[in-house]
């Protein structure tokens, strides 16, 4: 399978509908970014990275750090994260706060937002927020390998600034007694780790460890037991895109993880890592093009979590 010019041919058929979907603008940081920008990096399990036009840009990866704040909380606490935060569907957006009462604090799963504001505050788990921003750079520098990643302090700082949404959650969570830290502690970390700046590329190559098993087949560096990426993956495909977990299930057939800068992270177990970016968003905050690009990929590759046919590479 020639995936160079299945990757070529997509972002081909896609670009002239660049510019499409709506950035988000309630962190007005990301408002700045150039609508049309429209990147794809595809990694495999022998090193190679298959791109196409913006691939090499770095971006705001917003709730794609998840998936890693997820996979680090885990690392410290095993198990006993599950007692925190729930492995469910929310069918609510990212930021909804109406569930929490009802459900005394534990949010439905680590990708909402309330969900993630507890992985992170475990993630710090008895760390000052700077030893801990210190660790997720360092991993995530080692993963990508590329020492150059890091988070973008003017979208942190935009975010802090108009984060009364996120405040209000994680008042919530203390209220019900759920966080280990200050409330301002863990959501300065959140802040940042939401504001890491990494390309389609650096990204689709730190997280080989999502389809193969949690060990990066081409560095060996393992991220997490087999088992583990296995359940994170399963989470990605129920919970990685909020209430449009189903479409992008529907339309894609991989887990996913999407964020509000445009990009999105597809594992597709045993073949690739796959991330794209376009900042123009649906209603649910997924990356409007970049859903359409790994939808179009999907069908050209044949690559599904759903479908038995044997490995084409
Ligand atoms: N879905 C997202 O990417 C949301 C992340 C964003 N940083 C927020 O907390 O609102």
């Amino acid at each position: 399978m020639d995936l160079q010019r299945i990757v070529e041919e997509t972002w081909n058929e896609l670009a002239d509908e660049r510019g499409s979907g709506n950035p988000a603008r309630y962190i007005p940081a990301l408002a700045l970014v150039d609508p049309r920008k429209f990147g794809i990096a595809l990694a495999t399990r022998e090193g190679e990275v298959f791109c196409a036009g913006d691939a090499d840009e770095q971006f705001s990866i917003q709730s794609i750090s998840k998936v890693f704040a997820l996979a680090l909380a885990l690392e410290r606490h095993g198990p006993g994260l599950w007692e925190a935060v729930g492995r469910e569907p929310s069918g609510d957006p990212f930021n909804s706060i109406v569930q929490l009462e009802r459900e005394k604090g534990i949010p439905r799963n680590p990708f909402i937002n309330s969900g993630a504001i507890v992985t992170t505050d475990r993630f710090v788990d008895d760390r000052t927020p700077e030893q801990a921003v210190g660790d997720l750079m360092s991993r995530l520098r080692r993963m990508g390998r590329d020492e150059s990643i890091n988070f973008d302090e003017d979208v942190a700082r935009s975010e802090s600034e108009t984060g009364s949404r996120n405040r209000s959650l994680a008042y919530f969570l203390a209220d019900f007694g759920r966080l280990m830290n200050p409330v301002e502690d863990v959501l300065s970390v959140y802040f940042r780790q939401c504001a890491l700046a990494m390309s389609c590329r650096q990204l689709a190559e730190s997280s080989l460890f999502l389809p193969f098993d949690g060990t990066d087949p081409v560095t060996g560096q393992e991220m997490c037991s087999p088992s583990r990426s296995r359940r994170i993956n399963a989470l990605m495909l129920l919970c990685g895109h909020y209430d449009n977990s189903g479409q992008f299930a529907f339309e894609v057939g991989v887990p996913g993880k999407s964020g509000v800068g445009g990009g999105i992270l597809a594992s597709v177990p045993g073949r690739a890592s796959i991330a794209v970016w376009s900042p123009g968003l649906n209603r649910a905050g997924t990356s409007m093009l970049g859903a359409k690009a790994l939808s179009s990929i999907a069908l050209k590759t044949g690559w599904s979590v759903f479908s038995g046919r044997p490995p084409q590479i």
